[in-house]
């Protein structure tokens, strides 16, 4: 199906008044990509090849989030963070330092490396003839055509691609003020505060709050939820509390009541405050310098007029008829890709997603490449880092037809681990007793970011866990644990071909 909105209103009889009263179309294109981020530069790479009336309209910077507020500075922080802890926490192993931290110098060097990483991004962009670029913000009318700027374009293919913005309770923003940082402001810090209470512990929350931590800020964290990083099986999330509540100050399971700032007596600044009551139900009040909200993200799509091109939204904002595939909303010519379409807000989602919808608004199904959706991965880079793939237990549980078994792996007194002193952790492998198969996993420890590239390899080629046993684990690794792991898996199928023994990694 065409994008047939405004061929209805434009084959209303000449003379009628409807017809006359419609602004003049600046430019008609085959397609035009609304966002420039990592989704909508791939969608604009992939189509080019073929269009060459194509428009790529983008509002603000024409990086991508990743480099410039996600991503990259995010871990740029914690590399700085990791360098400090490791100096600071190396007397077990006889190694004494005394650690000063240039806050003005660690900030700087995120940025100056942010701005490395953006250079090649910006060759790339400039490289596109001007003409094809249009700085702009994009809405949709009633009539499917695009407006930006004094322009009205008609085309027969759209490709959203406009991302997502962090989602901050209401009021919150104008109660704190200077106060409030958001992911998207916290990179431009010129210095490192004294203090900063971190709201939320999912990706963006735990990441941020351990690498200021880590660089001698003193911070406090909130979570309305017993939870991190949305772990869903319970153990790992206990685990994980365990292991981040050495460094971190948290108040899970807390309710945040008001927020606000106030001056300080030297009237230079403000300073900010949270009104809360802690899991035992107590008033309790913070204080301090900044207030970083990381209470989630939102699709930047409500405000786009996705519905003028009869895309439908659910109560998430999240478009119906989705093809996770190729990004197609059912047979419309529209393709919403990235974060825009909220299904997995994640950098290599959005990239293969961006590639999928342009080679499709080329092509066609059998004719382009189209990757399969990816299986679900995602990482939590703080420490230990926490791992999730494939399907999650809840999900798992939901389906008697899969009868599982849960293979384990303690990390506290694994061989290479307690070597090198990260041993904190925990691993579940979910496998399927029919197939032999695995079917998720989730994780907290060392190396987990190793470990969930091997399980979704496994998972994506649907390799046995007979298949992953006959591969070699070298000794001494921390990727041994992933072994005892299958094992135990192995062990509670009962399998009668395979090792009944659950053995541990040889020291
Ligand atoms: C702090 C942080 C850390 C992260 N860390 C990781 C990580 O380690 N690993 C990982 O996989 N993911 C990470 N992510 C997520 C990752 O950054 C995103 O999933 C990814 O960048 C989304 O890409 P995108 O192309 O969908 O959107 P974006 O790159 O956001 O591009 C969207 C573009 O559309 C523009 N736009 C919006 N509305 C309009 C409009 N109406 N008209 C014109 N233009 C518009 C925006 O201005 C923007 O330029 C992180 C995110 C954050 C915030
Ligand atoms: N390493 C990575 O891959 C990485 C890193 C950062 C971000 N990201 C992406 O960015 C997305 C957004 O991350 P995020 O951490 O902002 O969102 P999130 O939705 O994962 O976590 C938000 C947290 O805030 C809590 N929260 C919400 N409202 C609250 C309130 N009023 N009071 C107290 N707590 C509240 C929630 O319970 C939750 O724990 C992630 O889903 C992820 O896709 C990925």
């Amino acid at each position: 199906m065409t994008l047939n909105i405004l061929e209805n209103d434009m084959n209303k009889p000449s003379g009628s008044s409807a017809v006359n009263t419609l602004p003049k179309v600046t430019r008609k294109v085959s397609v035009a990509i609304i966002g420039a981020g990592t989704a909508g530069q791939n969608a604009f790479q992939q189509a080019s090849k073929i269009h060459d009336d194509i428009v790529i309209i983008n509002d603000g910077f024409w990086t991508t989030t990743c480099i410039a507020v996600g991503c990259m500075p995010s871990k740029l922080l914690i590399a700085a963070a990791d360098r400090a802890h490791e100096a600071n926490n190396s007397a077990e192993f006889g190694i004494h330092a005394t650690v000063q931290i240039d806050g003005k110098q660690v900030m700087q060097r995120v940025r100056d490396e942010r701005s490395h990483f953006a250079s090649y991004i910006k060759k790339q962009v400039d490289s596109w003839p001007d003409h094809k670029k249009i700085a702009g913000r994009a809405r949709i009318n009633e009539q499917g055509l695009i407006e930006v700027n004094n322009e009205l374009i008609e085309a027969s293919k759209i490709i959203v691609a406009t991302g997502s913005s962090p989602s901050i309770p209401d009021s919150w923003a104008d109660k704190l003020g200077d106060t409030m940082l958001t992911s998207d402001s916290v990179f431009e810090l010129t210095d490192l505060p004294k203090s900063m209470a971190v709201i939320g512990t999912g990706a963006i929350g735990l990441e941020l709050a351990q690498a200021f931590t880590r660089l001698g800020v003193e911070v406090t964290v909130f979570n309305r939820a017993k939870r991190v990083a949305g772990l869903k099986d319970d153990d790992i999330n206990n685990k994980a509390i365990d292991c981040l509540s050495h460094e971190l100050t948290m108040h899970l399971g807390s309710t945040i009541n008001d927020v606000g700032s106030q001056a300080n007596a030297d009237g230079k600044r403000s300073s900010g405050f949270i009104d809360y009551e802690d899991s035992a139900g107590e008033s309790q009040q913070w204080q301090g310098e900044y207030v970083l909200v990381a209470t989630g993200r939102r699709n930047n799509i409500k405000q786009l007029g996705i519905e003028n091109l009869e895309v439908e939204l659910d109560d998430k904002n999240r478009p119906k008829n989705l093809s996770k595939k190729t990004g197609q909303i059912g047979d419309l010519e529209v393709y919403i890709v990235g974060d825009a379409n909220a299904n997995l807000p994640l950098l290599h989602v959005a990239s293969d997603e961006g590639y999928s919808a342009g080679s499709m608004v080329c092509e066609n199904e059998k004719a382009a490449y189209i990757r399969p959706p990816a299986t679900p991965f995602s990482i939590v880079f703080c420490s230990p880092q926490i791992v999730n793939v494939g399907m999650s237990l809840p999900e798992i549980q939901q389906d008697p037809s899969l009868e599982y078994v849960i293979g384990r792996v303690s990390f506290d007194n694994q061989g290479r681990s307690r070597v090198m002193g990260v041993n904190c952790g925990l691993l579940h492998i979910y496998g399927c007793k029919k197939t032999d198969r695995i079917l998720g996993a989730s994780m907290v420890g060392p190396d987990a970011e190793y470990i969930g590239h091997i399980l979704a390899t496994a998972i994506t080629n649907d390799l046995s866990v007979k298949d992953m046993l006959d591969t070699p684990f070298y000794h001494p690794t921390i990727l041994e644990g992933l072994r005892t792991a299958l094992r135990d898996v192995q062990y509670k199928m009962e399998i009668p071909y395979q090792s009944h023994d659950t053995q541990q990694d040889s020291f």
